[in-house]
């Protein structure tokens, strides 16, 4: 359960008096996510999510991504809204921490994706970057291959105890992608988190996407390769061509990929797949004492980055030449 910070009854009839939502009838901790300290909020006018943003989110990045989540509304993608308070603000501050109100969206996430969700998410990916690419705003990805090397460093003591030659496997892989990270491919403002609990279905139609705390300019095609390792493996470790290609269609379908941006695929994924190994590596060894949460599993991203090395080609994950 991701709560990291406790809120004060008082406290938080404060902030929500600043709202017009009426008042505060009941605030649960939601038992999802690990970013972030979400809660389920019951007002007189109806049900919110209250977020208070934790240790990776930047609280100068929070304008760039509430205005994201306004800006992509307004190009068709379903997504929550930034509830604004009486003076307009967006963003506030609740039990020491920068926090805002957001609009409640219905849905599911699947635990159990079909090739048929796969496609409905490589659409809804094109979409956003359609949708994405006038946004006014700009943020650098802070967990690009740059920065995979400082995060490394500070596993590394422990990165062994984990699983014996980690540390060496992650080294090689560094020294790898560091090399042949590719420089000019088209970009855009990419989601870089739509795991399978980000996106919503109702009776499986996509009803709209969530989270959007670390989207950023990057790869247009990352964001496809974060798609691939999160919604197309099965839970024996296998890759599901049936479901890479569904996606990869459903992409297709809307925006068209680059000879370019298909090469790369194999490339973006192993890098993709290093980027979730190592903040879940870190997040594994630094459980904050109290937290309620449980850490994601870094090896099972060990486990995609060893399939990618093997995929000679796009046509590995579906894509039709
Ligand atoms: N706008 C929303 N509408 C409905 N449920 C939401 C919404 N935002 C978050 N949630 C719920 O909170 C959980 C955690 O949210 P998420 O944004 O993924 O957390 P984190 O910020 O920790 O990544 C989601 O799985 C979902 O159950
Ligand atoms: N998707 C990341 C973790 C952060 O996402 P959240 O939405 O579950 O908080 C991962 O799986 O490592």
């Amino acid at each position: 359960m991701a709560v990291y910070t406790e809120v004060a009854d008082e406290d938080l009839a404060r902030f929500v008096a600043a709202y017009d939502i009426g008042r505060v009838l009941a605030c649960k901790g939601i038992a999802e996510g690990v970013e972030n300290s979400n809660f389920l909020l019951h007002t007189e006018k109806g049900f919110y999510i209250l977020t208070l943003y934790e240790k990776r989110v930047d609280p100068g990045d929070l304008p760039f991504f509430l205005g994201l989540m306004e800006h992509l509304a307004q190009g068709g993608v379903t997504c929550p809204l930034p509830v604004r308070n009486r003076t307009g603000a967006a963003l506030g501050t609740l039990a020491g921490r920068p926090a805002a109100i957001i609009t409640f969206l219905d849905g599911v996430w699947v635990r159990r994706p079909t090739a048929e969700h796969c496609g409905a998410v490589g659409a809804a990916l094109a979409r956003f970057h359609l949708a994405g690419a006038d946004f006014a705003l700009t943020r650098r990805n802070a967990l690009t291959v740059d920065a995979w090397r400082p995060l490394y460093e500070r596993s590394k003591p422990k990165a062994d105890t984990v699983f014996a030659g980690l540390a060496g496997e992650i080294e090689r892989e560094l020294d790898a992608l560091e090399a042949a990270w590719p420089t000019d491919l088209p970009r855009g403002v990419i989601h870089a988190d739509l795991f399978p609990d980000n996106v919503f279905f109702l009776e499986d139609r996509l009803s709209g996407l969530i989270d959007f705390y670390f989207a950023c300019n990057d790869f247009l095609a990352y964001d496809l390769a974060v798609c691939l390792n999160s919604w197309c493996f099965e839970t024996d470790g296998s890759f599901n061509l049936t479901k890479g290609r569904a996606m990869l269609n459903g992409y297709l379908g809307l925006r068209a990929l680059s000879d370019a941006e298909c090469a790369a695929l194999p490339l973006l994924c192993r890098g993709s797949a290093l980027r979730f190994l190592l903040t879940r590596l870190y997040d594994w060894l630094n459980v904050p004492p109290g937290a309620l949460v449980r850490p994601k599993d870094p090896l099972e991203y060990l486990r995609k980055l060893r399939f990618h090395r093997t995929v000679a080609d796009p046509s590995g994950y579906g894509l039709d030449s």
